[in-house]
């Protein structure tokens, strides 16, 4: 996994946006971002060592998003918007990258600006509740990604704005960045 922060230029999203400044483990840290790599091999061994993870930190369900063309149809356009709009959620984001890659842009919240995470195969990340984000495709058009739950699945997404502002997850998130700071 990279990261880095954006250039902001205008241009096609997938596209790296890379301005040269990266970003230390430290601000990665600051931020609540957990990660791993464990490479995604064809024998499944992976899936252990994801195994050992999700049972550390309760994550008992599971399912496969795939976002290609061929594997959401009609609706990959409608996603990919979705996906891309900033947003939070009051749950962890869980992923691992089982095929492909793709860009978690995550808001570093001194500067407010995006840190981009450029993850590919093999590569695991939890983002907090209540952080400021959005997925979107990188030039390989494609990510195989294994997103594991506490509960059951969902994905409720909340846009940025003033309501999301006073949402009590977004409270405590903004509360655990100012302990660390
Ligand atoms: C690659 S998983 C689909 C995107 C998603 O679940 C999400 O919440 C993006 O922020
Ligand atoms: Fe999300």
């Amino acid at each position: 996994m990279r990261a880095y922060f954006m250039d902001d230029l205008p241009g096609d999203q997938r596209l790296p946006h890379d301005s040269g400044n990266a970003v230390s483990d430290e601000t990665l840290d600051k931020l609540g971002i957990l990660r791993w790599h464990i490479p995604s091999d064809a024998e499944g061994q992976w899936e252990e060592q994801v195994n050992v993870i999700a049972n550390e930190r309760s994550y008992r369900n599971r399912d496969i998003c795939l976002v290609t063309k061929e594997g959401m149809g009609d609706a990959y356009e409608a996603n990919l918007k979705k996906f891309y709009h900033e947003h939070m959620h009051e749950d962890e984001e869980i992923r691992y990258i089982i095929e492909g890659g793709g860009y978690f842009d995550v808001r570093e919240h001194t500067t407010d600006s995006w840190v981009r995470l450029h993850l590919s195969a093999g590569d695991m990340i939890v983002l907090p509740a209540g952080i400021y984000h959005r997925f979107g495709l990188d030039m390989g058009n494609k990510s195989r990604t294994l997103r594991l739950f506490k509960d059951e699945p969902k994905w409720i997404a909340y846009n940025r704005g003033v309501e999301t502002e006073s949402n009590p997850y977004r409270l405590e998130y903004v509360k655990s960045l100012e302990v660390s700071a």
